[in-house]
């Protein structure tokens, strides 16, 4: 049995927190607000995040993140992207000894451009961190905390590391996969925001089932592109954290990234579908990220570039699809093959989603 702390109590900190529980952790798991706590803890129930699900009475909660960290030999982050710079300094201010770091929040932060792994790495001290895992892959909260079947992959610059964290979530509902492309699993998580975004605003004007194949195809190009640009393995993009997270997202109704963006197809403003949605849509912040990284490296990214103007230029969305479809023309082979000229020198023994 591990001590594990959670730190976010919202649908996914809340579902993998669960996880942990079933696998007889023993897990804290750390809420803003002290009513949710006392809520999780009296009445075992977390109704603003998951409202029907009862959760197994060995999770405590506390609004105490000191508590929360007491004895935790594994901190496992799962706040919204854009809460992460503040929250890491008062965990490294309360951690006394080397702990594993996972975290499974999908986003780039906007401005420095980096990814969360980074962003730890900045806010906690080499001195208290074993090592830090990010945990990706199609996974929507709703599903897992109902026990249903589920596949994610751990990625780590330490294999050993990577290995420890799968052997702490893997159970019959939740399999976990390993994988040591780092800056590709949390690229995929990240990216497939913005093309879930874009699904839901083809939805939400009306358009069919072929837009919306061609948005996964064309999105996920893009996707590796930048990856691939940034130093991933492109084989990572056909995995669990790349075309399944893009698949998942896309198509469920779970997810808030595909309902903000069907609001936005249906004509709603940007200001007010996040008013509604009051649970973290990390797409929006995450488009102006890669918005910025695109133009920095000089990559194509013509679909995060139309969403970045329907989100912050006020560009009419039917308007972004019709500019997509004028596009210049374009060999499909020769662009997919452009991503692994030069680029990345593929060795299948450095990737591998094992077991
Ligand atoms: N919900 C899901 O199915 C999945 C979510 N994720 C990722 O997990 C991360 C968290 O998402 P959810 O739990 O779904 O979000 P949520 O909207 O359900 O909950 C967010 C939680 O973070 C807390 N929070 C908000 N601002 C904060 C701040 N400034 N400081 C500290 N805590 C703050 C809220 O009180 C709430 O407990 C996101 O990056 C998301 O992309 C990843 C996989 C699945
Ligand atoms: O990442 C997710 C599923 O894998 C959840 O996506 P949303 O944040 O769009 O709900």
């Amino acid at each position: 049995m591990a001590k594990i702390a959670v730190i976010g109590a919202g649908s996914w900190g809340t579902a993998l927190a669960i996880v942990l529980a079933d696998n007889q952790h023993s897990v804290k798991l750390w809420a803003r607000r002290k009513e949710q706590a006392d809520e999780i803890n009296i009445t075992h129930t977390n109704k603003r995040y998951l409202p029907e699900i009862e959760l197994p009475e060995t999770i405590i909660a506390t609004d105490s993140l000191g508590e929360s960290l007491e004895g935790a030999e594994t901190v496992l982050l799962v706040t919204p992207t854009k809460a992460m710079r503040d929250v890491l300094p008062e965990i490294a201010s309360k951690l006394t000894k080397p702990v594993t770091i996972v975290h499974a929040s999908k986003g780039i932060e906007p401005d420095t451009l980096k990814r969360i792994s980074e962003v730890i790495k900045e806010e906690i001290p080499e001195s208290l961190r074993k090592s830090i895992v990010v945990l990706s892959g199609p996974s929507h909260a709703e599903e897992v905390s109902l026990r249903q079947p589920t596949t994610v992959t751990v990625s780590s610059d330490d294999q050993e590391e990577a290995e420890y964290v799968q052997d702490l979530f893997i159970n019959q509902n939740f399999r976990v996969y390993t994988n040591t492309d780092m800056i590709g699993v949390e690229l995929g998580g990240a990216l497939k925001n913005i093309i879930a975004l874009g699904a839901g605003m083809s939805d939400g004007l009306g358009y069919g089932d072929n837009a919306k194949a061609a948005l996964l195809t064309r999105g996920l190009a893009e996707i590796a592109r930048l990856g691939t640009y940034m130093g991933a393995n492109p084989l990572t993009f056909a995995g669990l954290s790349g075309i399944g997270d893009l698949v998942v997202t896309c198509t469920s109704v779970h997810s808030r990234n595909w309902r903000a963006g069907n609001m936005l197809g249906k004509g709603q403003k940007l200001d007010e579908v996040l008013e509604n949605m009051g649970m973290v849509v990390e797409g929006v912040r995450t488009t102006k990220a890669a918005h910025q990284l695109a133009k920095q490296q000089d990559v194509e990214m013509p679909i995060t570039n139309v969403l970045y103007d329907v989100l912050f230029n006020e560009k009419n969305p039917k308007q972004a699809v019709d500019e997509l479809m004028r596009r210049g023309k374009t060999d499909e082979v020769e662009d997919l093959t452009s991503l692994f000229a030069g680029r990345f020198v593929l060795d299948s023994s450095e990737t591998s989603e094992s077991q």
